[in-house]
């Protein structure tokens, strides 16, 4: 077997990947410093003069990581006592051992982009941590929350559209099972569109009625494999004794406009008896600014029913219900918050591979999933997505997926060169989706 292309880096001087370690990066840092500063008075309110302290230590360590990312240092060990603390200093360790002599210490702009990306992140969470009393700060919870209420109009469209469908779902036949379902579908591909790392942490939230701009969205989709799901899992529902046993992962990605969009789609998925429970997996701590936490995934829950609006209400209400009933099960594992390529699982988080090999169909939101996926290679347009996968099967998968980073593979020939022709940053804008779908063999 050919050796696979090499990753992505900042090392690539105009590259996506350069240019967001080198602008939106710091611009994140300042913008967790900032939110720490405008805190200082609660932090007072809260903790007095221990807190204002804190506050000035968690400060004083984001500048210098953001002085170590934007001068190139080395990338330093962590010094934290976290679980993941030791599986983090020997993937450092590795990545010495790839480079020679010659070469020095792994530093920011040269190694692998998801690497030093996710290193930032964490170096961010322990910062924080060495900081009590205010160790369980999320900087990110601001720019999230907002993002919620930012988007409420569209929220709000969007569950009056599934308590609408819910209620005449015994009467669909078919067709219009599979109509709906990818519809629900398309929908949480474009909440994949409100990150806030991609906007530096500024607002990104969803304005637009969704759900009547699908048809005009569709020529934007440029892999579109729904097709498999559906044969997926309209045959474990013509097999009966199987449907009650139909088991889906959703491996979230943002808080927010998106979360409720996955979470629409996870309750169509129950209404129509297209699964019978659903594995939502999450981050342990903040991560890529708006990455769901289990915070985050109570909190959007709560203030969907608490919005005011009655059809918002029931849609919380249910919600609430499916997961004390364990319907809907919230996991949170610390391999999502690591920097190894989902190929690894297998080595890295057995225990989480196992669980994920129960499933019927995993569905990977977000870009982040996607590099991972693919070990945010530079992989030729046109490699098998099986391929790129490098052996991570542990169900039926399907990545669902706004284009944020130089990534993509499984483009038919020619096709990316036409993409380039119309419009030369079609990899990184969001403005691009994919459904790409792989079975075991
Ligand atoms: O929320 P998502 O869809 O995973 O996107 C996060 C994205 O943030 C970026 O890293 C930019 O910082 C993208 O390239 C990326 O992968
Ligand atoms: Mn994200």
């Amino acid at each position: 077997m050919a050796e696979p292309p090499a990753f992505l880096s900042a090392q690539d001087v105009g590259s996506f990947a350069y240019l967001t370690m080198k602008d939106r990066a710091p611009q994140i840092l300042t913008k967790a410093i900032d939110t720490l500063h405008r805190h200082k008075n609660e932090f007072f309110e809260k903790h007095g003069e221990k807190g204002m302290e804190a506050e000035k230590k968690a400060i004083s360590l984001l500048s210098k990581l953001r002085n170590e990312l934007q001068t190139d240092k080395p990338i330093n060990p962590l010094v934290d006592k976290c679980i993941d603390t030791d599986i983090w200093n020997q993937y450092l360790e590795y990545q010495q051992s790839l480079l020679s002599e010659s070469d020095g210490k792994p530093s920011w702009f040269h190694s692998p982009w998801l690497f030093v990306e996710c290193y930032m992140y964490r170096r961010i969470h322990e910062a924080i941590i060495q900081c009590p009393p205010i160790d369980d700060f999320d900087v990110f919870r601001e720019c999230k929350d907002k993002n919620f209420f930012e988007s409420q109009e569209s929220i709000s469209i969007l569950c009056t559209h599934l308590q609408q469908l819910t209620r005449s779902i015994e009467d669909l036949d078919e067709n219009q099972l599979k109509s709906e379902f990818f519809k629900l579908l398309q929908i949480s591909l474009w909440g994949n569109k409100c990150d806030l790392s991609l906007s530096g942490g500024k607002s990104s939230s969803q304005k637009t009625d969704v759900v009547s701009s699908l048809e005009d969205l569709k020529p934007f989709i440029v892999v579109n494999e729904l097709e498999h799901l559906w044969t997926l899992l309209s045959r474990y529902r013509k097999t009966r004794a199987k449907a009650s046993a139909v088991r889906m992962d959703i491996v979230l990605d943002n808080s927010g406009f998106e979360l409720v969009t996955d979470l629409v789609l996870a309750d169509f998925l129950l209404s129509s008896k297209l699964a019978a429970e659903i594995h939502f997996h999450g981050k342990t701590i903040p991560w890529f600014v708006s990455d769901t936490t289990l915070h985050d995934f109570s909190w959007v829950i709560e203030q969907v029913k608490h919005c005011g609006d009655k059809l918002m209400f029931q849609c919380g209400v249910g919600w609430e219900n499916h997961v004390k009933m364990g319907r809907w099960a919230y996991h949170d594992h610390v391999f999502w918050t690591l920097p190894h390529a989902y190929c690894s699982m297998p080595q890295v988080a057995p225990d989480l591979y196992a669980e994920l090999q129960k499933s019927c169909l995993i569905l990977f939101k977000g870009d982040l999933n996607y590099r991972k996926l693919t070990g945010d290679r530079k992989w030729e347009f046109t490699t098998p997505f099986h391929q790129a996968l490098e052996g991570f099967h542990p169900a039926p998968l399907c990545s669902i997926r706004t284009l944020k980073a130089e990534v993509q593979v499984g483009l038919q020939p020619g096709q990316a060169e036409q993409l380039t022709a119309s419009e030369p940053n079609w990899l990184t804008t969001g403005k691009y989706g994919i459904f790409q779908f792989d079975s075991p063999l």
